[in-house]
């Protein structure tokens, strides 16, 4: 389905022209389809509707509390990985008896705050983390239901930075390991264990280490099972892929297929932490272009956007589309497609073929719902840009563009130097 589509040779998010944004709100902006996010989160979630499943959306991926609140109103879950993640999705009136909290360093004052919510489980990725959560629950009077993150050491084949679920990364407990761990958690008087998880990584584009991983994670679920221990939960994470470009990842009804085929002798609830695959093509960046530059041999088109906003192609080299926002009658020009930040890795495509645009015109940088607005920062003292949801004929800022006060509101210059 593409709520992002031309008419008339405009840009429109679902029936709103791009251009009309753009004039209301200004650029750089952020603009998100509705019914994109709907569509992605349903097609999801139905491709388990025959096996008791939950689906915890990734909040990572876009934490924006509007988004939150559309996934919950779905009957989703969330995924956090903070204690500012699970404030968010609890303002989004996401149900705690849905929400999962993931993370190598969680912090005491996060524990505390999951276990007073009530949520639902810890993956718990470490023997010390373990130790901490049975000591503040203890403390409260609780008990933290659990599950172990493991490692299952397969290889996502996907970009190394987000590679999670190899021996060599930081991420979950060695699967080596796992089983005398889960057999001394169960003797923990105030840790309840009740699941198994893994997440190996981001942007997979096969189906092959999802199901490799499963066929590990499965073997030490039957152990457990065989020494009296059954498990309620398995949390297989998130990590489906999207098209940015050429690549084309499993369709989630495939990986669905697969993952349920897999997964069918084990009698308990399956659990899913996507992020990217629902939130990626359901956003893009807005930017003008400021100037165009003869570089030497090549074109540079300099847009108000930058990598503070957008971040994913320097510090991945992530590929995103970029399409006017008006087509015209212009000739291709090979250039690189640069923000005004003072970095040499601020671009968002380097040698690409692009319409000879001109200052004024608009770009959209697409497949940008995910790890975009949530990764933008303040350098340059830029301010963040807004955020905008498309309903239909209908839209609204989600978030504001922040101001210059903004940048300084929480800074104090000392008494000395008053
Ligand atoms: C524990 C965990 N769950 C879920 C996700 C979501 O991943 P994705 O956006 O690739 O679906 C991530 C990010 O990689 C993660 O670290
Ligand atoms: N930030 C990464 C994904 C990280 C996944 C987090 N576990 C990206 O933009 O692709």
């Amino acid at each position: 389905m593409h709520h992002f589509h031309y008419k008339n040779n405009k840009l429109y998010a679902e029936g709103v022209p791009l251009t009309e944004i753009a004039e209301a709100v200004g650029t750089p902006c952020y603009i998100y389809s509705q019914a994109t996010l709907t569509h992605h989160f349903k097609v999801f979630d139905n491709a388990f509707s025959d096996v008791p499943h939950l689906t915890c959306y990734s909040v990572k991926a876009n934490s924006n509390i509007a988004l939150l609140k559309l996934f919950a109103s779905l009957g989703g879950g969330v995924d956090v990985v903070s204690g500012g993640e699970l404030f968010r999705a609890l303002k989004a009136d996401v149900s705690p008896k849905k929400i999962v909290f993931s993370g190598v360093g969680k912090t005491e004052d996060e524990i505390k705050m999951a276990l007073e919510a009530d949520i639902l489980m810890f993956n718990v990725e470490s023997e010390a983390e373990l130790e901490t959560i049975h000591e503040i629950a203890s403390h409260l009077g609780k008990i933290a239901p659990i599950a172990l993150r493991v490692n299952p050491d397969i290889d996502p084949k996907t970009h190394p930075y987000i590679s999670t679920g190899l021996k060599k990364s930081k991420f979950g407990i060695d699967i080596k390991i796992a089983e005398q761990l889960y057999l001394k958690a169960n003797h923990i008087p105030h840790i309840r264990v009740i699941g198994i998880d893994c997440h190996i990584g981001s942007q997979l584009t096969l189906l092959s280490p999802f199901l490799d991983a499963l066929e590990r994670i499965k073997l030490l679920y039957q152990k457990l099972e065989a020494q009296g221990l059954k498990l309620q939960y398995l949390d297989l994470g998130g990590g489906l892929g999207i098209p940015y470009g050429e690549e084309i990842p499993p369709h989630p009804t495939e990986y669905a297929q697969a993952i349920k085929a897999a997964a069918q002798d084990l009698n308990c609830t399956l659990i899913f932490e996507p992020g990217r695959v629902i939130v990626g093509n359901a956003g893009i960046l807005l930017t003008k272009v400021l100037y165009l530059k003869q570089g030497k041999g090549k074109t540079f088109i300099i847009v108000d956007a930058a990598m503070n906003d957008l971040i994913r192609p320097s510090l991945y080299h992530a590929h995103h589309e970029i399409k006017p926002v008006e087509k015209m009658e212009r000739p291709l020009v090979v250039a690189d497609v640069v923000g005004p930040i003072c970095e040499t890795g601020d671009f968002f495509a380097q040698g690409r073929k692009m319409p000879l645009v001109q200052s004024g015109d608009l770009l959209a940088i697409m497949s940008a719902g995910a790890y975009g607005f949530v990764m933008s920062s303040n350098y340059n003292s830029r301010p963040r840009v807004a955020e905008v949801l498309v309903n239909g004929d209908r839209y609204q800022v989600i978030r504001k563009r922040e101001c210059y006060e903004d940048l300084i509101r929480l800074e104090k210059i000392p008494e000395w130097m008053a």
